[in-house]
């Protein structure tokens, strides 16, 4: 069965909700590769976080047999991939590890934004893509006009657009059958020197560090020992197998096939997502191309709301990381929020799945600072610092340049889009590369930006202002020199360095103001008046004053009513969990993130 000719190696791209997950579970049901009831059961097992956010955090990939018409058997690898541009990278080397996808799209809602970036990285690997027209029992579908939009769009030809029904089953073996028929078998060479791409790893506390691959060429075997060959780590390979979908030890995993190598590494960093495996002995001499090493871009302080927890959030990072090759973390302390840790992210979904982790599998309450990009100072002396927490920037007076990181985005939209999309990159201080036309509808445009002004909610915006419809991407493009200040914000007259940011002289104003209007809404009123003010270096900016609470919470309550007293109490302790002491004022979490929600103070004064 291991043949390379019936051998089909396949992802699943989809806008979020247009039927992934439920045609995956088709695909096994249909090949008995799970019963229905262990279906039952591994849905419950999947992360509450993972079916909130409808994304994909982790999902093993599966082979799969399958009897075609013509009469042979063969072995059909699903690969899964996440859908976000945070992890951009990842399912780019997803979808490296397969010769074909199943491009689904919702008969009801055509093309959408997320799909058209995973499609971009499906065809730039060369992938032989599927049109699958999803939902067509809806009464609302429209499954012919989407084929035609996937047409010119896309530029898959509509008739070999398959329509289907996940959720009710049809369809479904016409796609079993084009993956077969359409999607060509791995090329690769069993002789050559084992060579294997990494698209995947999970940390096993009993067989180590199980890196997820696609053998490309050669042949691994359950007794050999293996190189990394970006990394340089080496390693026993103490099992090797396929998922059906439990992991399932083999002898040999071969050049085509898709399956596991555990390590018994300790730590996934060093078997990085998009390192090519090889051999300790007869080690191949080229890697697979396109390994990139896990880089950090968004950093954030975490801190505990009890600061005697900090033992405890220090061991749950260390055991995330395990799991986690993107995310760094190292000890800093705050003289508003005491000892925590500075991390570095993907992006801003990375650090939310992050800390939604933290709290939910390690009990921990935390508060996070707003996020931060990574700058290079160069100093009056000389010497260059990163500085990846504003409050640490040095003072002016030393500082002879701050260069920071910028990003080359490409935005996919409707045309009517394309003001309010300028209008958004210029407020953003993104300069206009080029813009191209991908039908009479769509277009693409492509912008350089910081990357700084991309972290505060720059997707969300586009999202907003685009009705959902506008697909980002972006790649780091090296780093400008920028007339950059810190921005320090004191609170009854004490700066709380966690409020600290780093923005653009001319921008700076107008920040300042909004950031100090958006915290007189968020810090709730105290028994004395509070200052709030906005400053660059000894100068005052912006002020807003917090007044004075007027009455106790208790007053309402006449005294008599005990139960709704305790209650009153209660809530107020629940509200409070989120807050933190600084100095005499407590700060709630928001404001912390306050940069993130300047427009939601209803002033939209952004320039
Ligand atoms: N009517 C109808 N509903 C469907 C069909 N396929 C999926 N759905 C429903 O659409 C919703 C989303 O389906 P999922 O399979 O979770 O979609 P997904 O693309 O995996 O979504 P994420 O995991 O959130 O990315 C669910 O409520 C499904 O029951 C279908 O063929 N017809």
């Amino acid at each position: 069965m291991s043949d390379q000719l019936h051998i089909r190696n396949f992802s699943i791209i989809a806008h979020v909700d247009h039927g992934k997950t439920t045609l995956s579970d088709r695909l096994l049901e249909l090949t008995r590769t799970i019963t229905e009831r262990e279906q039952r059961e591994q849905l419950l097992d999947s992360l509450d976080l993972e079916r909130e956010k409808g994304i994909t955090i982790k999902l093993k990939p599966v082979r799969m047999e399958y009897r075609a018409a013509d009469g042979q058997l063969y072995q059909l690898n699903l690969i899964d991939t996440p859908g976000h541009v945070d992890f951009s990278y990842e399912v780019n080397r997803s979808l490296a590890a397969c010769e074909g996808a199943l491009l689904v799209v919702d008969a009801s809602q055509g093309i959408e934004a997320q799909t058209l970036a995973n499609t971009y990285l499906a065809l730039e690997n060369d992938l032989v893509i599927i049109p699958v027209v999803n939902k067509i029992d809806l009464p609302g579908a429209h499954p012919e006009e989407v084929a035609q939009e996937i047409e010119s769009v896309i530029g898959i030809p509509a008739e070999e657009a398959i329509l289907a029904s996940a959720k009710e089953g049809i369809g479904v073996p016409e796609i079993l059958e084009a993956i077969v028929k359409r999607i060509p078998p791995p090329r690769g060479q069993r002789q050559q020197p084992a060579r294997a791409l990494i698209f995947d790893s999970h940390y096993d506390p009993y067989k180590g560090v199980i890196a997820y691959v696609r053998v490309v060429d050669g042949v691994f075997t359950s007794r050999d020992r293996v190189r990394f060959m970006g990394t340089g780590a080496q390693a026993e390979t103490l099992e090797l197998g396929i998922f059906r979908p439990a992991m399932t030890p083999l002898n040999e995993l071969v050049a085509g096939e898709v399956g596991y190598i555990a390590t018994g590494l300790k730590s996934v960093a060093d078997c990085q997502v998009g390192d090519t495996i090889t051999l300790a002995e007869n080690p191949a001499s080229e890697p697979l191309p396109g390994y990139r090493p896990a880089k950090p871009m968004v950093f954030a302080g975490l801190y505990p709301i009890d600061s005697n927890a900090y033992p405890e959030l220090r061991e749950a990072l260390e055991r995330l990381k395990l799991n986690d090759a993107a995310l760094s973390f190292q000890p800093e302390s705050s003289a508003a929020l005491g000892f925590g840790f500075r991390c570095g992210f993907l992006g801003l979904l990375h650090m939310e799945i992050v800390r939604e982790r933290l709290e939910r599998e390690y009990k921990l309450d935390l508060l996070i600072t707003a996020p931060s990009v990574e700058y290079q100072v160069l100093l009056s002396d000389g010497e260059i610092v990163t500085v990846a927490n504003p409050s640490e920037m040095p003072d002016l007076s030393r500082i002879e340049a701050i260069e920071e990181p910028v990003v080359e985005i490409s935005v996919i939209a409707p045309v009517r889009y394309i003001g309010t999309i300028m209008d958004l990159v210029t407020t953003r201080r993104g300069v206009f590369l080029s813009m191209d036309y991908l039908d009479p509808t769509r277009v693409l445009l492509k912008y350089r930006m910081p990357l700084a002004e991309i972290v505060i909610d720059f997707y969300d915006q586009l999202k907003s202002r685009t009705q959902g419809y506008a697909s980002l991407d972006y790649h780091l493009a090296g780093y400008q020199e920028a007339d950059l200040v810190k921005l320090d914000i004191l609170v009854n007259g004490q700066p709380v360095d966690a409020l600290s940011l780093i923005v653009h002289r001319d921008f700076a104003y107008q920040r300042g103001r909004d950031l100090v209007e958006r915290l007189r809404q968020l810090i709730p009123r105290q028994m004395f008046e509070v200052p709030i003010q906005a400053a660059i270096g000894s100068k005052i900016i912006a002020r807003e004053t917090i007044r004075a609470m007027r009455k106790d919470v208790l007053a309402k309550c006449y005294g008599g009513d005990v139960t709704r007293k305790r209650k009153l109490l209660e809530k107020q302790k629940e509200g409070k969990k989120r807050m933190k002491m600084v100095g005499s004022v407590e700060i709630p979490q928001e404001a912390f993130m306050a940069i993130l929600s300047l427009n939601e103070s209803g002033n939209e004064r952004e320039r």
